[in-house]
């Protein structure tokens, strides 16, 4: 899909990230559910789908053809980032036919390239034609990796990183601040938990609205309710 198509497929709209981590309920050891939630996202009528490790990417695009924004979490030692940190997890995410890679643009050092706009610079030049979604935590860091060189901006780490804001719900500050801040889209993503957070990520300037546990995590949606009714 060309860049200007997908742009027009996302703009304004919903995309959901369904994800389950070894030790999640909806994690099955062989096998996966969570192209069965990007069905039930789709009819709904999302634009997108953000999704983890090359099963699911494959498994959801076999079922779907909507663009998925891809990542591997996967920790290296020594090193805090947990989205695609390596050559190699993007060089399996090309192979799966991610059509954004989505990766940690956090200014912290990192394995193999000692920078991210080293690494950018090198992701670039081995794929010409990759979309890069750079997950970030702070203005900063969303500034950089404009500068960089990536496709869009995601908000996905505030409040994951030590050093970013820390709070209950979505960072609409940052969202804002971004929006107006950068030429490429910003993608409003973290915390958002109901429709009207997600409508407001809009209305604040965001190219599109990740929403992930808020649709796709039941533990964490009855977690929810369990703690406002003690
Ligand atoms: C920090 C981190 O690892 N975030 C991950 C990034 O892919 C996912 O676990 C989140 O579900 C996703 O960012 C969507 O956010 P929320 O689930 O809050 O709507």
């Amino acid at each position: 899909m060309s860049k200007e198509k997908l742009l027009e497929k996302l703009k304004g709209k919903l995309i959901v990230s369904c994800q389950a981590l070894p030790g999640e309920p909806l994690y099955i050891e062989n096998g996966t559910i969570m192209h069965l939630m990007a069905n039930a996202a789709a009819q709904a009528g999302a634009a997108g789908i953000r999704t983890n490790g090359v099963r699911d990417i494959e498994e959801i695009k076999k079922n779907l053809d909507l663009p998925v924004i891809g990542l591997i979490k996967k920790q290296y030692e020594g090193f805090p980032q947990h989205i695609t940190v390596t050559m190699k997890e993007i060089d399996d995410l090309v192979k799966a036919k991610a059509d954004i890679i989505a990766l940690d643009c956090t200014l912290r050092e990192r394995p193999e390239a000692k920078t991210i706009n080293e690494f950018i610079k090198k992701i670039k030049e081995k794929y010409p034609d990759v979309l890069l979604m750079a997950d970030i935590s702070t203005f900063e860091e969303g500034v950089n990796a404009e500068k960089a060189g990536v496709d869009f901006v995601g908000t996905t780490l505030s409040g994951y990183t030590p050093y970013s804001k820390k709070s209950e719900g979505p960072d609409f500050e940052l969202v804002g601040n971004l929006s107006k801040t950068l030429h490429i889209p910003v993608i409003a993503e973290g915390k958002i938990h109901d429709p009207k957070q997600a409508k407001k990520m809009l209305e604040l300037g965001a190219f599109a609205v990740v929403v992930g546990g808020a649709i796709t995590r039941p533990l964490e949606i009855a977690q929810r309710f369990v703690r406002e009714m003690e």
